[in-house]
């Protein structure tokens, strides 16, 4: 896909500009400093400014067109007048630039799929994408760890900007991948990114306290969250709903309203997909569940509870758009662990085990440390924190969550950015009061395996994939996987 080779007119990019102005195109950009000649800058109202101030360094750069709204048009009169230029204003140009994006790459897999929630969405996207491989289909998944499966590529975000996800997509596309499964994140939905996408189906997994940071309320934010049924997916698309959050009744009735067939997921035998027995052992788990009333038998090599719900809900994706269910159920036994999602990272000589899990919400955390109790038969330890810059609110919740579902507790610090670590781990300690503090991550981690005696097992809880510390405006490298072996080794005398 050669996209410099590429021109298009605005009325091809679904875009009418004033006055009937036409102009060729030969790039969108969303930032004012990735304008090129002939671009189409999408000036867009932000968090912290109107992109509509960078208006005349666009035109600068040759900007050919500017997508804006009405206020940015105002913000950018002076400027606009000043070039030949063609302006679209329109109320959504954030939609726009969605829909434009989808145009201008022009392909995306045929098969794909989304799948929103607080917590589960990697981890969802991951085994759609790993049941599809299974049944020789080429596919990847999309989301916080880039695009992943039959063809990789980094990104950003958990939802890239539309610009960044159709050259995504297409790029995909151009590899032979015809099965996509990608995270539909609440700033994605709330800011359109993935408006232009072409859903086979879209599902649920759950709806806790996270992001309060940027979404003014928890209604806000499941307002965000429930765009997905009622605005991006198309009507006879089917939804699959995990029921068993408390919240995913109303988001059945929302997608129901909007006229989606409904696949739900949960412990209600009446439900599509229902487990009815889970046993757990150290290695993993064996899952009974019914499909449409059939009952039938998996072992998953996946350690917690919840992840047979992830595990159920990408089966629904898989059969609401479109694969044979037996062929699905087939392939559950194959499903491997995300990284850094409740991943056993090392195992010392006494058989304790180190679990290293992305929790950094306080229902993440409870879950994750109350999922890991079946496995484990002596005393749960934790290292834990929270992320600077982030919702502070979820801190001291974080340390109920941890006060109340683990036997030794270290706070410790995540990734800082610009906030005092000390101030972060306070503001946990408030609710956790009888946890050891231990400032830096690599110590605080040593400290949690040397704890470990025969039986036991520890969660090293926050940063799951992640391999750098963010400190300021610096990245240092850290990787929570590699510090749970070099402490074992440090303290077993081996490597594990
Ligand atoms: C908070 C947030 O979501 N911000 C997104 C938003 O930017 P903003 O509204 O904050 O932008 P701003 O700084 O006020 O600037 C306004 C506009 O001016 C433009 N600009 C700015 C400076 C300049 O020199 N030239 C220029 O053109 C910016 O590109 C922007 O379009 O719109 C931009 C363009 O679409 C996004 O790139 C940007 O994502 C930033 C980078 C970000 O960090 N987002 C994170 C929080 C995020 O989206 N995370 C989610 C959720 C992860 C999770 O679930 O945990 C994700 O999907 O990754
Ligand atoms: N179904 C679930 N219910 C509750 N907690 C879960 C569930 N699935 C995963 N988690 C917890 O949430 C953490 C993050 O999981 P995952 O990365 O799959 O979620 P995510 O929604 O993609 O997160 P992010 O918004 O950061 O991208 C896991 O490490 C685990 O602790
Ligand atoms: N996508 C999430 C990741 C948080 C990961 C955690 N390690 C932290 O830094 O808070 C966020 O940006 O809120
Ligand atoms: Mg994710």
């Amino acid at each position: 896909m050669s996209e410099r080779a590429r021109i298009r007119s605005l009325a091809e990019l679904g875009l009418t500009a004033q006055h009937g102005a036409e102009a060729r195109v030969t790039g969108l950009a969303v930032d004012s400093r990735d304008v090129k000649e002939g671009y189409l800058f999408a000036a867009l109202p932000g968090t912290r400014v109107h992109g509509a101030e960078f208006v005349g360094y666009a035109l600068r750069m040759g900007a050919k067109a500017v997508l804006t709204d009405a206020e940015g048009a105002r913000v950018a009169a002076e400027e606009l007048d000043k070039f030949d230029v063609a302006l679209v204003v329109t109320e959504d140009p954030r939609g726009a630039l969605a829909m434009a994006s989808a145009l201008w790459f022009g392909s995306q897999p045929d098969v794909m799929v989304a799948v929103t929630g607080t917590n589960g969405k990697t981890s969802v996207a991951s085994f759609t994408r790993q049941i599809w491989m299974a049944m020789g289909l080429s596919a990847v998944n999309l989301g916080t760890t880039g695009v992943e499966g039959a063809w990789d590529y980094p990104l950003k975000h958990t939802t890239p900007e539309p610009i960044t996800l159709h050259r995504a997509l297409a790029l995909a596309v151009d590899e032979g991948v015809t099965h996509a499964a990608m995270e539909a994140s609440s700033h994605g939905l709330a800011q359109r990114r993935l408006d232009g996408v072409r859903l086979a189906a879209a599902g649920f997994t759950n709806f806790t306290q996270d992001h309060l940071d940027y979404h003014a309320t928890f209604e806000e934010y499941f307002a965000a969250k429930a765009r997905l049924f009622d605005q991006v997916l198309a009507e006879d698309a089917p939804a699959v709903i995990n029921m068993e959050d408390p919240r995913g009744p109303e988001m059945a009735a929302i997608a129901e309203e909007a006229g989606h067939a409904v696949l739900r997921v949960g412990h209600d035998e009446d439900y599509e997909l229902a487990i009815v027995g889970q046993r757990f052992d150290a290695t993993g788990q064996d899952l009974r569940f019914l499909h449409e009333g059939t009952p039938r038998q998996v072992r998953l090599g996946l350690i917690g509870g919840f992840q047979a719900e992830n595990v159920m809900v990408a089966a629904g994706l898989c059969i609401a758009s479109g694969a044979d269910p037996v062929e699905v159920f087939n392939a559950l036994p194959q499903l491997t662990t995300v990284r850094g999602r409740m991943q056993l990272a090392a195992t010392r000589e006494n058989g304790a085990a180190v679990f290293v899990d992305y929790a950094h919400t306080p229902d993440a955390l409870a879950t994750a440390l109350q999922a890991l109790r079946p496995h484990v038969m002596g005393r749960l330890v934790v290292v834990y924190g929270a992320g600077g810059d982030r919702d502070r609110g979820k801190r001291p919740l974080m340390g109920e969550a941890a006060r109340d579902h683990a036997d030794v507790r270290i706070v410790t610090d995540d990734n800082p950015r610009s906030e005092d670590p000390a101030s972060i781990r306070a503001a946990i300690l408030q609710a956790d009061g009888e946890a050891t503090e231990v400032g830096d991550r690599a110590e605080a981690i040593l400290r949690g395996v040397d704890a470990l005696g025969p039986g036991d097992a520890l969660l090293i809880a926050g940063k799951g994939h992640e391999t750098g510390q963010i400190v300021g405006d610096d990245v240092f490298p850290f990787d929570d996987v590699e510090q749970a072996s070099v402490a074992v080794a440090a303290l077993d005398g081996q490597m594990t």
